[in-house]
């Protein structure tokens, strides 16, 4: 637990370890967030936690210091719909981040196309109730119909209430991602109800992509997240032109069971054990939904 004397959170290591595994030539970390700086870009009044801050500097280390070449940042709940920290850390990237944006649903085309011109390339929409007040659906779909062109949809839920949101994923008009698998329950195993149902998914349309991400927040185990790695392994095999990974760093609301993000990464080859799948997972998937513009064929 590390909460500083101003009651703001540290939920990453500040050691992390390098990995033994050595990601291919351009990896992209599709999951991550950036916290601040609160000096410049305050958190919302609306926030459920209170992080430290976590910037884009240290997440450009980090992800030099883990073997990647870029990075999707995710708007956090913590900022609310003002993506001002999130696009100022894809404006100091050189061109190696891109992001998922949260917004109100009334928009305007205009703030839209501001969006895309600072790198966002998605929209996120987030039904834990631990993190946000409300969300709307309807909105939501109004929303998802006049997106930029290009754009997709990351859908953050939990297991238990897949079967609520089917009419509502159903009628998304634009690829969808979904976080963290949607949350199964990984100890059931590979087939497993949730692992079950959440093909069941996947299988409905083939532009639903997936986040093979977060083992710290999905084993039950822990470290080295056997119990993940057996329920996500024919997932990723299965899906293998449409799985994403991510670190998840700074690792929102993990207080207590703070990762080692070069732990994270060890993962990956027992997920993805064949260099191609590693490739599709880490270079070419992510590639062609967020940079689909150097992407040749
Ligand atoms: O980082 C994640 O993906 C998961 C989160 C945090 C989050 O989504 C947010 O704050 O927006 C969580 O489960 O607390």
């Amino acid at each position: 637990m590390s909460t500083d004397e101003n009651g703001r959170i540290r939920s990453w290591t500040l050691t992390p370890s390098t990995p033994r595994y050595v990601p291919p030539a351009g990896a992209v970390d599709a999951h991550c967030h950036v916290f601040g700086p609160m000096a410049d870009f305050p958190f919302s009044p609306k926030a459920k936690y209170l992080p430290q801050d976590a910037g884009p500097e240290m997440l450009f280390a980090l992800r030099d210091q883990l073997g990647f070449a870029r990075n999707v940042i995710v708007q956090a709940s913590c900022h609310g719909t003002d993506n001002a920290a999130t696009l100022n850390a894809i404006g100091r990237s050189e061109g190696r981040a891109r992001g998922v944006a949260v917004v109100d649903p009334a928009i305007s085309a205009e703030a839209l196309a501001a969006l895309h011109e600072g790198g966002i390339r998605g929209v996120r929409f987030n039904f834990l109730k631990r993190l946000v007040d409300d969300a709307p659906k309807d909105k939501f779909l109004e929303l998802a119909a006049r997106l930029p062109a290009g754009w997709h949809v990351v859908v953050y839920f939990e297991a238990d209430i897949l079967a609520e949101l089917r009419p509502f994923l159903d009628a998304i008009p634009v690829p969808v991602v979904i976080d963290h698998m949607g949350r199964p329950d990984v100890a059931q195993g590979p087939d497993g109800a949730d692992m079950q149902a959440f093909r069941v998914l996947l299988d409905s349309r083939d532009d639903i992509w997936v986040k093979t991400t977060c083992p710290d927040r999905l084993s039950a185990q822990g470290e080295p997240y056997d119990d993940f790695v057996a329920a996500v392994a024919p997932l990723v095999e299965a899906y293998q032109d449409r799985v994403l990974w991510g670190t998840d760093w700074p690792h929102p609301n993990m207080e207590t069971r703070i990762p080692d993000d070069g732990g994270l990464v060890d993962v990956i080859p027992r997920i993805a054990p064949t260099a191609a799948l590693q490739h599709k997972l880490l270079v070419a998937n992510p590639m062609r939904l967020y940079w689909p513009e150097e992407v040749v064929g």
